[in-house]
């Protein structure tokens, strides 16, 4: 499997989800915020760089199995938090969960599924008893309400939260408010949003987002779950530093795959300083535009401990449910660790950041050594 073959898989997917899905919900799937240039620049970015070859270093076939908060063993291509799957296909954030778990990798659940996260869980763990989920928590308003969620997320089994931080508000979705796309169809709901505190009988409530949440509301958190917690939604390195001091388990890199502040840098431009101001002290995870196996690499070698796929998933459920997102998973999974072998590196450890160079004549030597990201 080659890079080329890889995209070509997820072109093919892509493309056949087009096909069957609503319009209104590709276009909620596949958009951004505003002019959608965070959204363009992820993928680009990675375009942008290329990847130097070390050789002769009898590196061995690749093990690509990395160790994750609550998730040891686990691959380097995980499962980005993304809503409402039950829009792609009839099976939903089963097909998803149980996908992810036959590939050995994290499902993160999203607090905006159309599943509940007990369900999603146990469609994992009927699949590999000992699959890990994590469960992605907007931080609510009301504290009532975030520990309740904590609670469901505890109950079923996962064995990490992951705050997403980097929605202060909304971002402007200019697709979703071009189709008037604000509430999901009849018959589908944000289950994890039901029965909660303030809910009305039998129904959902909103999913809240607040600017005047801050480090005060997560140390909090931390304190009412046993559960790690990781940050993402971090672009800025003074963040990720201030993020490892509260005692994060991880930070993911992420520009919210450009749907929220349409100005923020790509995923894999911000990655390196981050990576430098967390030294090492947790796993650092990047989400945004990985589409290969030199992707991910890429990111890998950028300081990534992991990457997180989101719109791949979402192509491959749509497109062939289970089966496609197994499809996704694998290929992406298998381009790593073939990437990994022609880079001469027998793991994501022996990688080196010397060995990620900007295209073109100005690419040399490598960003590591030239310091200007
Ligand atoms: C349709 C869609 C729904 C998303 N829903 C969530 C969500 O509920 N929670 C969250 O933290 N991030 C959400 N995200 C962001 C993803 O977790 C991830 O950051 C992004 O999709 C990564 O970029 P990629 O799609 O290029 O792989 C969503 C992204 C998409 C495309
Ligand atoms: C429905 C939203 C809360 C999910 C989300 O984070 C997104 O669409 O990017």
């Amino acid at each position: 499997m080659t890079g080329g073959a890889a995209r070509g898989l997820l072109a093919e997917l892509r493309e056949k989800a087009a096909a069957r899905l609503d319009p209104v919900h590709l276009d909620f799937y596949e958009g951004g915020a505003g002019t959608e240039r965070a959204l363009a620049e992820n993928e680009r970015a990675f375009a942008r760089l290329a990847l130097l070859p070390r050789v002769l270093r009898a590196a061995g076939p690749p093990r690509t199995a990395v160790d994750l908060p609550g998730a040891p063993g686990t691959q380097p291509v995980v499962v980005a938090p993304t809503a409402f799957h039950r829009l792609a296909h009839r099976d939903g954030e089963l097909a998803t969960a149980r996908a992810a778990a036959a590939a050995g990798t994290v499902l993160t659940a999203s607090m905006a599924a159309t599943t509940t996260v007990g369900e999603m869980a146990a469609a994992a763990r009927a699949v590999d008893p000992a699959a890990a989920v994590w469960f992605q928590l907007y931080l609510q308003p009301e504290r009532e309400v975030t520990l309740a969620l904590v609670r469901r997320a505890e109950e079923a089994g996962c064995s990490a939260l992951v705050v997403t931080a980097d929605s202060p508000v909304f971002g402007r979705r200019t697709r979703d408010d071009r189709n008037r796309f604000h509430d999901l169809p009849p018959g589908y709901a944000a289950e994890n949003m039901r029965g909660l505190p303030g809910a009305p009988p039998g129904g959902t409530r909103d999913i809240a987002m607040s600017p005047a949440l801050g480090w005060a509301d997560l140390r909090r958190l931390q304190a009412a779950t046993r559960l790690p917690v990781l940050l993402k939604g971090v672009l800025h390195p003074a963040d990720a530093r201030r993020a490892v001091e509260e005692g994060v388990a991880g930070i993911v890199v992420s520009n919210h795959g450009g749907r929220q502040l349409d100005a923020a840098p790509a995923a894999a431009e911000a990655l390196p300083r981050v990576a430098d101001a967390v030294a090492g002290h947790v796993p650092v995870l990047l989400d945004g535009g990985v589409r290969s196996g030199s992707d991910a690499v890429t990111a890998l070698a950028l300081g990534a401990t992991a990457v997180g796929v989101g719109r791949p998933v979402l192509w491959g459920l749509a497109a062939e449910g289970e089966d496609g997102v197994a499809r996704v998973l694998a290929h992406l999974l298998e381009d790593t660790a073939h990437v990994l072998a022609l880079c001469g590196a027998g793991g994501p450890r022996d990688l080196g950041r010397d060995q990620v160079v900007r295209r073109g004549p100005a690419g040399l030597p490598g960003i590591g050594e030239a310091g200007s990201w």
